[in-house]
């Protein structure tokens, strides 16, 4: 059994019900089992303009390699209506994998840790709240040492659990 800590995001349709959707398709899927979820947290949209997001992350227990699990997050993201055009495009769910234990993954499809978590307040914030302790095996530093070098003013709660 390994751990995965996953990113969600959305700023298109109901992104609440979506995110809410998605966490249970993951929790329904043959070798997943859902640790723990974050509160949902509005956030400014990092990037080009576009409406703010709904993001949150959750933690998993798995029995699937890395490669299974992006594929697991792609056929979800698909499912809940997705279709890819430009990079940092508005989206109705996005499935980001950024941990999977302590491993350091570069492949041309996937990267672990996700190579952008350490800047993203929309990321860490949640991620703090369910995983402080796990260490970022790149930076070496626990999640709750890289939340606090980062600006979060733009990281609203919005569903607490
Ligand atoms: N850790 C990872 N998690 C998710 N996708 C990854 C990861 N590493 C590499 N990828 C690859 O990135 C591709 C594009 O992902 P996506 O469209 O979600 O990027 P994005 O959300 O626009 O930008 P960002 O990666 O900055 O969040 C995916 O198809 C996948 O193959
Ligand atoms: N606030 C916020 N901004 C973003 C997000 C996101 O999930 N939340 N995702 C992006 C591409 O992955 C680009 N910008």
């Amino acid at each position: 059994m390994k751990s995965s800590a996953i990113a969600l995001g959305s700023n298109i349709g109901d992104s609440l019900a979506i995110l809410e959707a998605a966490i249970e398709a993951l929790a329904q899927t043959p070798g997943v089992v859902l640790q723990a979820k974050s509160s949902w947290y509005r956030t400014k949209a990092v990037g080009p303009p576009q409406p703010d997001y709904i993001n949150g992350t959750a933690i998993l227990q798995i029995e699937m390699v890395p490669e299974q699990l992006l594929e697991t997050l792609l056929n979800i993201e698909n499912q809940f209506g997705r279709v890819r055009r430009e990079r940092w495009e508005p989206r109705t769910l996005d499935l980001d994998l950024l941990l999977y234990d302590n491993l350091i993954l570069e492949t041309p499809k996937l990267q672990v840790p996700h190579p952008r978590m350490q800047q993203r307040a929309f990321v860490l914030v949640p991620l703090a709240e369910i995983a402080p302790d796990w260490v970022e095996p790149i930076s070496g530093r626990r999640i709750k040492e890289l939340v606090k070098d980062v600006d979060c003013t733009e990281v609203q709660l919005l569903v607490g659990y």
